[in-house]
This record gives C-alpha cells, structure tokens and sequence, in this order.
C-alpha cells in the first residue's frame, strides 16, 4: 500500500488572548491517503479551519501548534499554492477584483510551474474550460465582478489546481451558495480531483453533502476528533452519540441527491 500523503500526529492548536487560552484543536490524529476524498464535519468553532489551515501551513504566527504533521507521499514540505491549493467559503477572498480572470489563474502556473506567458495562458484557459466557465476565451480577459458566485467559486478553484496541488483544501468552498450551485461546486470537485489525482479534504458543515462526495468522513466536536470512518458507516451506522446527534439534526432531505445527480 502507497504511503499516506500527509500523517497528522497528536495536533493541538491554541490561541492565547490576555491570558485565556482557547483550545482550537486537541491531540488531532489523521492520515490522509493519496487519492481519497476526506470531509470534516462540525459544528461552527468545532476546530475545522484550523486544522485545514494547519495542513497548508497558514496558522497565523500567534498561534500555539503541537503534535506532528509528516508528508510522507510528497519528497519535500509542500507550500501552500504549490503542493497544497486553497478554495475558501468567500472566492472575494482568493480572487483579486482589479485583476483579470486570466492572470490569476495562470498565476499559479507562472509562479510554480515555471511557464512562459503564453503557455500560462494556455494553461489558464484549458483550466477554465474544465471547470465549465462558460466562454473561456472571453473569461481570460473579464474581471471577477462580472461572474456570478458559483462561477467565482469555479474560477478560484482553477486558480487553486493551476500548479497542480497533490492535495485541495475545500473549506467551506459551497457554503454561501445556494443548495444546487453547492451540488454542482461539489460534483465538480469531485471529477477534478480525480481526472487531476489529487487528493481531497473537504471541509463543510453539511453532512448530505459531504456524504454525496466523501470516501470517508471526520466528524469534529469541541476541538477535538469524535470519529472517522468510510463515508457510509458514518453515516449508516455512527459509533458515537455526538454523531448520531449531528446526523440527526442536519441532514437536510430536500437537499438536491448530489454529486451523483449533476452535472459538474
Ligand atoms: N486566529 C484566531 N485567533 C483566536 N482564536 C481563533 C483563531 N482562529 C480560530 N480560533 C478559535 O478556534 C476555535 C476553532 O475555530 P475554527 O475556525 O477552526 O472552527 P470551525 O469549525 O472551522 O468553525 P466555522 O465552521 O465557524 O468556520 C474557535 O473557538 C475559534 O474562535
């Protein structure tokens, strides 16, 4: 068996403000296998962004980490952009308003990859085409304003892939969308990261999605891990009660069947 990409140890995160210490993350234990799409679920403060935010190494300075985070899968640390890309809840905040669609997401490319200007763009507009923006030609040269929030959202997730990241932090990414834009946003992760052989942590607050695209689950309670396992025992049948009573009070019925049922 290939080694797990990244092997997250004994994790704790703590922020101290005058004198209070708030405890993020408590002696977290996660390996990532490469290929697998892994969600964490959680209640809002339940440590979820802070442990996305450990893995990419985007911790602000101020806080307190402990425990271990090893990458096995990779021969190097990764970077965040680089091995590591980032799509946040708010695309406002990845994406640059005065800047052109298409400088942004060859960015990545230029930077990473070493490639030319020309053959960034080419990159660009290849990328966009995959993540379905329509008329990609046109999009290279438009501004973020002029796209709507599922294709912003779209646009900044080929900004997050264009160094090709062996691993994509969604946190949140679907969240300020609306139920179907969120589906699409997910199916289209999910064909992404396999056509690109990354590997997926999706962080999100809503368990029917996240079991709509997840191989396994992490559920995240009061800072610490309260359970994981494949996506249908979780789900089906969840060994703790903090789980039990997540499902119950979440999973949303009316939500669309999602990945399975759109298009990405
Ligand atoms: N930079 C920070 N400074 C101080 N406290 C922080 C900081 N970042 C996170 N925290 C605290 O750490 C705890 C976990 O926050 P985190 O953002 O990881 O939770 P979350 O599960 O992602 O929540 P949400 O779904 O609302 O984003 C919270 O109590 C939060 O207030």
């Amino acid at each position: 068996m290939s080694p797990p990409l990244v092997e997250v140890s004994g994790l704790s995160v703590a922020f101290r403000d005058r004198g209070q210490v708030n405890h993020a993350l408590r002696d977290v234990a996660i390996a990532l296998r490469t290929g697998e799409k892994l969600a964490i679920i959680g209640e809002s403060g339940s440590g979820k962004s802070t442990f996305s935010l450990a893995l990419a190494g985007l911790l602000p300075r101020e806080a307190e980490i402990g425990g271990t985070i090893a990458w096995p899968g990779l021969d190097h640390a990764p970077r965040a952009g680089k091995e590591i890309g980032v799509v946040f809840q708010d695309p406002g905040s990845s994406l640059n308003p005065v800047l052109r669609i298409g400088e942004q997401v060859a960015e990545g490319a230029r930077r990473h990859l070493g490639l030319g200007r020309r053959a960034a763009r080419e990159r660009a507009l290849d990328l966009l085409t995959r993540v379905r923006i329509p008329d990609p030609d046109a999009a290279l040269d438009a501004y973020p304003h002029q796209f709507s929030g599922g294709q912003r959202q779209r646009i900044a997730i080929a900004a997050a892939i264009a160094a090709r990241p062996a691993l994509l932090i969604a946190d949140e990414a679907t969240s300020a969308l609306d139920t179907v834009v969120q589906a699409e946003i997910a199916a289209l992760l999910d064909t992404l990261v396999r056509e690109e052989a990354m590997t997926l942590l999706f962080v999100t607050h809503d368990i029917a999605l996240a079991s709509g695209l997840a191989d396994r689950i992490a559920v995240f309670h009061q800072a610490q891990l309260v359970e994981i396992g494949p996506t249908s025992d979780v789900v089906h049948s969840p060994r703790e009660a903090y789980t039990r009573d997540l499902l119950a009070t979440h999973i949303d019925f009316a939500s669309p069947r999602l990945v399975g049922d759109v298009a990405p």
